[in-house]
C-alpha cells in the first residue's frame, strides 16, 4: 500500500461511481490496488475524524470483494457492530463525508439504515447481523424475491448468544443465507471463551485452503446432497473423526478458512457461493488482522481498535491530558480498595475490561477477574450464581450494554434478592458512539425493579464511597450509575466509606423559593444555576439525591415543603428519578399544595453522535436551563429579573 502520492499507478478510487463501478471492472488486479488506495483512504480519513480504526483495516479487501461479487444494494450487506464499516462507506456513495464521522450531523460511526440504501440494518451492538440477515432471507423467499443475504460477524461477536440463537434458527431453515465469520483473532481486548479457542484450532487443523480445495469445497456442496455424501464419505475416509465444523453441525455449509486479504481466493470463492444455489446457509470463514497493513496498529494490544486523531506516518495519537482521572478510573481504583479488604470480592466484564476498569482489577487479581466475552446475560446469571454462593460480584457493564440483560437482572437477581453489584459505566450521554451507546435508560429501566439499590455519584469520591456503599450490600441487588469521561479532580479517599442507604444530601442551603434536587453528576451544573439564581436575589437549595432507589422520602418532603419551585435534574430519560419523585409527591398529597415541581430529563428522542458539550447543550440540562425553568416556574422571565438574555430564553 502506497502512502497518497507515493503510489505511482494511475489512482482508481477516484474513478468509482459506487460498487456497480467496481463490479463492471471486471479486473482483479484493479481489485487490489483499489484495496491498496482504500486502506490508504481509510487512514487519511481517521487520523482526521478519530474513531475505530483497526476493525476497518482488517476488512478493507473483504469489503472490495464484496462489493465487487455481490450486487448490492440489492443483494443485502449486513455488518456486526458496523463499527468496521468505514472501508464500506467510503466505497458506496459516502466517500465524500467520511471526514464528518462521528462529529454533529455527520455520518455515524456505525452502519444506519436513514444514512444509505447500502445500509440495509443499523449496528453497533454486537451480533445481531445474522438474526436480522435471516429475517430479510426469509422476507426475500416469501415475496419471491432474488438477493443474496449476507452477515458478515467478528469472531468476538461470534460469543454473543444471539449469535447461536440465529444460528439455530438459520440452520434448520431451508432459506439461502450466506454468513462471513471475519476471524481476526480479536474482539477489543484479545479473544477468551472456547469459541475463541474452536476458531484457532479450526484453522490450525485446516491450514489455508489451496485454491483448488476451496473451489472443490464450494464445487462440491453445489449441485446435490449425492456430491455432498461424497464428500463426507471422502473426509471419512481421510479419517476426520466428526461431521466436520460447529458450523456443519448447526445445519451450515462451511467454506474455509481463507486469507481474507487475498484476493486471489476471496473472489473466486465468494463468486462460488453467490452462485450457489442450494437451499440453508452457509458460513465462509475468513481469517484476517485487526489493522492489517498498518504497522502502528500491529504494535499496539488492541490493534488500534478506537484512536483519537493521529499522525498517519507515526500512529502517534493527539490525547488531550485529562483534568482528573476518568470515573472509569477511579472505578477501577475503588474496587481494588475493596478487593483488598475482603476475598470475596469478583470482577466481571462483558469483553469490556479497558473500557469498564476491569483491566486495572484484573492487574491487581486476575484470579478474581472474569471476562466472559460478549455476553451481557450471561454476565449477570453468572455473577447471580457467584452471590448466590456468598461471593460478591461486580458486574462492569455499559448502561447500553446492560440493556441486552434486562430480564436476566429482573429474573435472575433481584426477583432471588441475590447481591448482585452493577456498576454501570457510560451513564448519560456519551458522545460520538451517539444514540447506540447513550446509557439514557438505566435509571428508568431499573428504577422499576422491586428491591435494587441505585446510586448515581456526583463526583468521583461519591463513586468511591458508592462502591463501598455497594460492596456493603449483601441482602439485595445494587446498582452505580456513573457517566463517560473525566471527574472533577475531587480529592479521592484510599477506600470509600458506605453511605447510609436511602439518604441524600443538603450541599447548600437556599432560604429562597427555589430548590434544586439533583442526582448525580448534573450537580455541577446545579450549583452554577444556583450561584446565577443567588445573584438575582434568588437563594436557592441545593441537593443532592445520591440515591434514585430507594428515594430519601423526608428530603423530597422537606424540599416541597419549604420551597416554591422544585427542579428535579438528573441525566436520563423520561421515566427516572424525576418520575419517581412526582410519583412520591403526589401519593403523598405533597403536590396538592400548589408546589411547582419540574423534573428536567434528556429529551424524548435519540440523540445523536456530536461533542459531549453539544450533546449537553441539545438535551438542555445544562445551568442556563436550569435558571430559565426555575424563573419560567416562578413565573419570572429572565428580564424581568434582570438576567442578560440567554440561549435559553
Ligand atoms: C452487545 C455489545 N457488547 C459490547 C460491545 C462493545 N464492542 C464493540 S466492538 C467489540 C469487539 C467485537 O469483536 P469482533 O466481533 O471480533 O470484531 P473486530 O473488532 O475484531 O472486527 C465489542 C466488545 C458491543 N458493540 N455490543
Ligand atoms: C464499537 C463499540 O461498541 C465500542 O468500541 C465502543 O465504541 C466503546 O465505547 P467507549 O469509547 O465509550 O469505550
Ligand atoms: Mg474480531
Amino acid at each position: 500500500m502506497g502512502r497518497p502520492g507515493t503510489d505511482s499507478r494511475t489512482p482508481l478510487l477516484d474513478q468509482l461511481q459506487g460498487p456497480a463501478s467496481l463490479r463492471n471492472l471486471n479486473d482483479d488486479d484493479a481489485l487490489k490496488q483499489i484495496a491498496d488506495e482504500l486502506r490508504t483512504e481509510l487512514l487519511d480519513a481517521v487520523s482526521v475524524t478519530g474513531g475505530h480504526l483497526g476493525a476497518g483495516l482488517g476488512v478493507v479487501e473483504l469489503t472490495v470483494a464484496l462489493h465487487a461479487v455481490f450486487d448490492t444494494p440489492n443483494d443485502r450487506l449486513i455488518w456486526d457492530v458496523g463499527h468496521q464499516a468505514y472501508p464500506h462507506k467510503i466505497l458506496t456513495d459516502r466517500r465524500d463525508r467520511i471526514r464528518t464521522l462521528r462529529q454533529g450531523g455527520g455520518l455515524s460511526g456505525f452502519t444506519r439504515r436513514s444514512e444509505s440504501e447500502y445500509d440495509p440494518f443499523g449496528a453497533a451492538h454486537s451480533s445481531t447481523s445474522i438474526s436480522a440477515a435471516l429475517g430479510m432471507a426469509v422476507a426475500r423467499d416469501a415475496k419471491g424475491e432474488q438477493r443474496n443475504v449476507i452477515a458478515v460477524i467478528g469472531d468476538g461477536s461470534m460469543s454473543a448468544g444471539m449469535a447461536y440463537e440465529a444460528m439455530n434458527n438459520a440452520g434448520a431453515m431451508a432459506s439461502r443465507l450466506i454468513v462471513v465469520l471475519n476471524d481476526n483473532d480479536m474482539s477489543i481486548a484479545p479473544p477468551v471463551g472456547a469459541m475463541s479457542a474452536y476458531l484457532s484450532r479450526l484453522i490450525s487443523s485446516r491450514p489455508y485452503r489451496s485454491l483448488r480445495h476451496l473451489v472443490r469445497d464450494v464445487t462440491a456442496m453445489m449441485p446435490s446432497p449425492v456430491a455432498r455424501a461424497a464428500k463426507k464419505a471422502e473426509e471419512y475416509a481421510r479419517g476426520f473423526v466428526t461431521g466436520g465444523t460447529l458450523f456443519e453441525e448447526m445445519g451450515f455449509s462451511y467454506v474455509g478458512p481463507i486469507d481474507g486479504h487475498n484476493l486471489d481466493h476471496l473472489l473466486p470463492v465468494l463468486r462460488n457461493v453467490r452462485d450457489w444455489r442450494d437451499p440453508g446457509p452457509i458460513l465462509v470463514h475468513v481469517v484476517t488482522e485487526k489493522g492489517h497493513g498498518y504497522a502502528p496498529a500491529a504494535q499496539t494490544a488492541d490493534k488500534l481498535h478506537a484512536v483519537a486523531r493521529f499522525d498517519v506516518v507515526t500512529g502517534t495519537q493527539v490525547k488531550a491530558t485529562p483534568a482528573a482521572p476518568s470515573y472509569t478510573a477511579v472505578f477501577g481504583r475503588a474496587l481494588v480498595a475493596e478487593a483488598e479488604a475482603d476475598p470475596l470480592v469478583v470482577g466481571i466484564t462483558a469483553a469490556m475490561p479497558s473500557g469498564t476498569g476491569i483491566d486495572a482489577f484484573a492487574k491487581r487479581f486476575p484470579d478474581r477477574t472474569f471476562d466472559v466475552g460478549i455476553a451481557e446475560q450471561h454476565a449477570v446469571t453468572f455473577a447471580a450464581g457467584l452471590a448466590a454462593e456468598g461471593m460478591k460480584p461486580f458486574c462492569a457493564i455499559y448502561s447500553t450494554f446492560l440493556q441486552r440483560a434486562y430480564d436476566q437482572v429482573i429474573h435472575d437477581v433481584a426477583i432471588q434478592s441475590l447481591p448482585v453489584r452493577f456498576a454501570i459505566d457510560r451513564a448519560g450521554l456519551v458522545g460520538a458512539d451517539g444514540a447506540t451507546h447513550a446509557g439514557s435508560f438505566d435509571i428508568g429501566y431499573l428504577g422499576m425493579v422491586p428491591g435494587i439499590v441505585i446510586m448515581a455519584p456526583a463526583d468521583e469520591a461519591e463513586l468511591m464511597h458508592m462502591v463501598a456503599t455497594a460492596a456493603a450490600i449483601d441482602d439485595r441487588p445494587s446498582a452505580v450509575r456513573y457517566p463517560r469521561g473525566e471527574g472533577t479532580g475531587a480529592a479521592l479517599p484510599a477506600r470509600g466509606e458506605p453511605l447510609e442507604i436511602g439518604r441524600g444530601r443538603i450541599i447548600r442551603e437556599g432560604g429562597g423559593p427555589i430548590a434544586i434536587l439533583s442526582l448525580g453528576t448534573r450537580l455541577q451544573e446545579s450549583l452554577k444555576a444556583a450561584e446565577e439564581l443567588d445573584a438575582l436575589g434568588l437563594r436557592t437549595t441545593v441537593a443532592d439525591a445520591r440515591f434514585a432507589k430507594p428515594l430519601d422520602a423526608a428530603l423530597v418532603d422537606r424540599l416541597a415543603r419549604e420551597h416554591e419551585v422544585l427542579i428535579v435534574i438528573e441525566e436520563g430519560a423520561i421515566g427516572g428519578f424525576g418520575s419517581h419523585v412526582l410519583h412520591h409527591l403526589a401519593v403523598s398529597g405533597a403536590l396538592d399544595a400548589g408546589l411547582k415541581i419540574r423534573p428536567m430529563v434528556l429529551p424524548d428522542r435519540f440523540i445523536d453522535h456530536d461533542t459531549p458539550a453539544a450533546q449537553y447543550e441539545a438535551a438542555a440540562l445544562n445551568a442556563a436551563h436550569i435558571v430559565a425553568t426555575a424563573l419560567t416556574a416562578l413565573g419570572t422571565s429572565r428580564h424581568e429579573a434582570g438576567l442578560k438574555p440567554s440561549l435559553v430564553g
